[in-house]
């Protein structure tokens, strides 16, 4: 066992994430990094030293062979350590392409599960978050943190030229780091106040905007800037209090490395009038001394960087703890399509409410199952619950008799269809969307748009089955999008497929349409649950649900429920519109 595996088992420690795997991947490179800085650090030394012996050596003696050698060797040295900093960078730059590699799926899962808990612009912050964290790697910052342990080369040196050039070397990275500090005690949590306020800001935005027609449309405009503007306020408070102080911080530092070089040189000349070092090792133990501050300076510079890494370190670890990817499932046989829900109890995701209650059917594969009831009854929430969207609060929903649990969700995936109530469709083309942006099948697409009707339409666009639709097919019509997402629904002709009010946008042909592919489906053997407000679409059912406040009140062969429907109407007035089947009529 590991000292990690280990330390994970103690009590009260915390659980490793895939993130802290990302960072011990990419810690081989910055090992690495951290032991060419020391040759880097230890070259550092050569600009001072040929001072030195320029100063002491070459102007007493007048030799220039001597000047010559040295020039050529202090060259070879430079190209040296340019040559180490040149693959300390790469070693860096790879280093955060190993970290985003790993990170990169997890932090994407982790924002699909944290958005099905709760649905929010925000959390799409994880995936910017990784980036921060990645594009540290090649910043300043740990440049710094790299040179940072080597600073005691430059004080052993400074103290072999003088033990007074050691204690002030000493003292001015106790100042130093001292002034670091009090810089991260008083901007780290403002920084830290400011980038949420920001996220939140931006988040907001983007929400916004996604419904600009309905803000221009009913003047909403003003409203809606103003609220953004005071969270965008918000943030810049947040940036000013933190530069105010961040400011002071890095003004005291200048004035400390400024004191500080005049302070090596008085202490230089005093030593130098009282014979105990050369001119060559004054000049060369300001330069030395100049070296030791010249990280923390740099970590100091690059203190915002530092804080955003960390923060934004922080949000990703905090996500992916909150969100638990889901444990191996084991692959089943593909499923046939039979449903067994028992005794479900279900919430939406994050309230206390139970959305359905004590909900129990069986569902044969190759049926058609009609679920009715007035608004609010819970049938898309059963809907979302019947495709693993929801998670089940007690009870039981298998299919094949296989908890959905069990079932991997990307073996599930594609076995299953789904058209939501409100149709969601992604920027790209029609055959993309039709086929789920996996390997394109041209014949499954147009087999699939056939089935769904969409065919004629899709090739009357100019692009035909090639037409980018937009961001959420905003180039579409209501109706083209649900026929679109109806087909995408039936590509590949699933084992169950679930249609939220599939008819919601549709004409006459439309529906014509949708009725042929659903006896198609069923002839396939393929089990389709409607759910719908239009009870026309019942004539297509061999089974019935009621839903009314989350509970069944009733569930049977289509004729039995609608008749018992037409004792008490548990329906909205309007649910039951003319055109219901025969049994309903009569
Ligand atoms: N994401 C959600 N978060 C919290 N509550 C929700 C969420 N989605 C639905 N609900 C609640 O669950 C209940 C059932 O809603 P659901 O959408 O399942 O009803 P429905 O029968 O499909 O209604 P309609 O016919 O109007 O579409 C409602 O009280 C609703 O407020």
């Amino acid at each position: 066992m590991s000292f990690a595996q280990l330390r994970q088992r103690l009590p009260g420690s915390k659980v490793d994430t895939a993130l802290d795997a990302a960072v011990r991947a990419a810690r081989p490179a910055l090992g690495t990094a951290l032991v060419f800085s020391l040759f880097i650090n230890i070259l550092g030394l050569t600009g001072p030293l040929y001072m030195m012996q320029v100063y002491d050596r070459v102007l007493s003696s007048r030799n220039i062979a001597t000047l010559v050698v040295l020039t050529v060797l202090i060259a070879i040295l430079y190209a040296v350590c340019a040559g180490l900093e040149s693959l300390r960078t790469r070693l860096l730059v790879r280093a955060g392409l190993k970290f985003d590699e790993e990170i990169n799926d997890h932090a994407f899962d982790a924002v699909q599960r944290a958005s099905l808990r709760k649905a929010s612009a925000s959390h799409v912050q994880a995936l910017r978050d990784t980036d921060t964290v990645r594009d540290f790697f090649t910043g300043g910052g740990l440049v710094s943190l790299c040179d940072l342990p080597w600073v005691p080369i430059y004080i052993l040196f400074a103290t072999l030229l003088s033990p007074w050039y050691g204690l002030l070397a000493v003292i001015s990275c106790l100042i130093s780091g001292a002034l670091a500090y009090a810089n991260d005690r008083a901007t780290r949590k403002l920084l830290d106040q400011a980038t949420k306020a920001n996220i939140a800001a931006n988040s907001q935005a983007t929400t916004t905007f996604r419904n600009a027609e309905v803000l221009q449309a009913m003047g909403m405009v003003p409203n809606l800037r103003k609220r953004w503007i005071s969270s965008h306020g918000e943030a810049l408070n947040w940036h000013a209090v933190a530069s105010d102080r961040g400011g002071t911080l890095m003004a005291a530092t200048r004035f400390n490395r400024m004191f500080m070089q005049s302070l090596i040189l008085g202490l230089g000349a005093y030593l130098a009038i009282n014979r105990e070092i050369t001119p060559g090792m004054m000049i060369a133990a300001s330069i030395i001394v100049g070296r030791c501050i010249q990280p923390i300076e740099m970590a100091i510079g690059n203190w915002k960087a530092i804080v955003n890494m960390r923060s934004a370190h922080g949000r990703v670890q905090e996500l992916l703890r909150a969100v638990p990817p889901p444990a191996a499932r084991m692959r089943l046989p593909d499923p046939q399509g039979h449903v067994q829900v028992e005794n479900l109890i279900a919430h939406a995701p994050g309230t206390e409410f139970p959305v359905l209650r004590g909900v129990n059917f069986a569902l044969p594969a190759g049926h058609v199952l009609g679920i009715i009831g007035p608004s609010a009854a819970g049938k898309s929430s059963l809907a979302r619950i019947l495709v693993g969207v929801w998670p089940v609060t007690a009870g039981s929903v298998r299919l094949d008799g296989s908890d959905l649990r069990h079932w991997d969700p990307e073996q599930l995936g594609a076995h299953l269809g789904y058209l939501p109530q409100d149709v969601e469709l992604f920027a790209g083309t029609i055959a993309d969307n039709i086929c789920r942006f996996g390997v394109r099948d041209d014949a499954q697409i147009v087999a699939a748009a056939q089935m769904a009707g969409t065919h004629e339409m899709i090739q009357r666009l100019p692009a035909g089955y090639n037409t980018d639709i937009g961001e959420n097919g905003a180039s579409l019509s209501g109706g083209q999008r649900q026929r679109i997402a109806l087909a995408r629904a039936l590509y590949g002709m699933p084992a169950l497929i679930v249609l939220d009010e599939p008819n919601a946008s549709l004409d006459a042909a439309g529906e014509q349409a949708l009725n042929v592919a659903v006896q198609a489906l069923k002839k396939a053997g393929r089990t389709v649950i409607l759910i719908t407000h239009k009870t026309n679409n019942l004539g297509l059912c061999d089974l019935v649900l009621l839903l009314n406040e989350g509970s069944v009140h009733g569930f049977g062969p289509r004729d039995e429920v609608i008749a018992k429907l037409l004792g008490p109407r548990l329906v909205q007035p309007g649910a039951m519109p003319p055109g219901a089947p025969a049994a309903a009529k009569a």
